[in-house]
């Protein structure tokens, strides 16, 4: 694919505090403690490759596997070699990883980014609480080819965030909860949308949640990638999102399975 050139000046987004409320409150405040001063240089842009979203733009379903060794719904998952992990989940079948890289709720490290970038060739999603823009930056630096960035802790914001990810090289997954994020996430521009099932305040799933927002998209003319997140553990559960989803990202079901490559290759049979 050829590389897309960087054309716009960018916007750099001011860093500043963010608030949610619940759990993802809490992250984001250490998140924006863990950056706070943190020594940020925009530096020169750097090309497109756009391999993230060539790997989801494939016919099919494509699975994001996650890389996830805790979280804060399940506590302790299994104790990943993140390394080890992504071999296995792309021998599964996974057409790109997602890595946590925040350490106190989900086991997540840069180490372990890097360790999955070494290990294997698809594209991998710096999968954090991004509030910074060092924090692209980072992903970037890390070879990282996609970052999650999140309306319910950017707001409008996330456009700005949007157009430094594109940047820095990067592709991203804007994630959405409810329509008025998703209305948001469309007006930004994105790319690549993601419809997370869990309510990240409760921490509660509705698988209902991803279908239902997947087609207020696509009436809405959207015509991007959709994926949708969070909850799924097998096959019958990712029917309803088989035929309208671009790709879906699972993570503790595969992680925690003890058998991760055909965990994988069960849930896209
Ligand atoms: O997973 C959590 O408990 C969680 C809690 C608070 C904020 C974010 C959280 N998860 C991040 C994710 O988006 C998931 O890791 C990802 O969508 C995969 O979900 P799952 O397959 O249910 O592990």
């Amino acid at each position: 694919m050829t590389p897309a050139p960087f054309s716009a000046p960018v916007e750099l987004p001011l860093p500043r505090t963010y608030s949610a409320p619940g759990v993802l409150g809490r992250i984001v405040a250490e998140r924006t403690q863990d950056y706070a001063g943190a020594d940020f240089e925009l530096g020169k842009a750097r090309p497109r490759a756009r391999r993230f979203h060539a790997a989801l733009a494939r016919p099919g379903l494509q699975l994001i596997a996650e890389v996830k060794r805790a979280s804060p719904s399940q506590g302790a998952i299994a104790p990943l070699d993140p390394a080890q992990a992504a071999r296995s989940y792309v021998c599964g079948g996974a057409a790109c990883l997602s890595v946590l890289t925040e350490p106190r709720h989900f086991g997540g490290s840069p180490e372990a980014l890097h360790a999955v970038v070494a290990a294997v060739t698809v594209p991998v999603l710096r999968k954090d609480f991004v509030v910074h823009p060092k924090m692209l930056q980072e992903a970037a630096d890390w070879g990282a080819g996609a970052a999650l960035l999140m309306v319910s802790v950017l707001g409008e914001d996330v456009g700005a965030y949007l157009k430094l990810a594109h940047y820095f090289g990067l592709d991203a997954l804007v994630e959405v909860h409810d329509e008025a994020e998703l209305d948001i996430a469309l007006a930004a521009g994105a790319e690549i949308i993601g419809v997370n099932n869990r309510d990240l305040t409760t921490l509660a799933i509705s698988l209902t949640n991803s279908p239902r927002l997947i087609a207020h998209a696509r009436a809405a003319g959207y015509e991007g990638l959709l994926v949708a997140e969070s909850g799924y553990r097998t096959r019958d559960d990712i029917a309803s999102i088989r035929e309208v989803a671009d790709a879906v990202l699972v993570g503790s079901s595969l992680a925690g399975s003890g058998d991760l490559e055909r965990a994988a290759r069960e849930l896209l049979a």
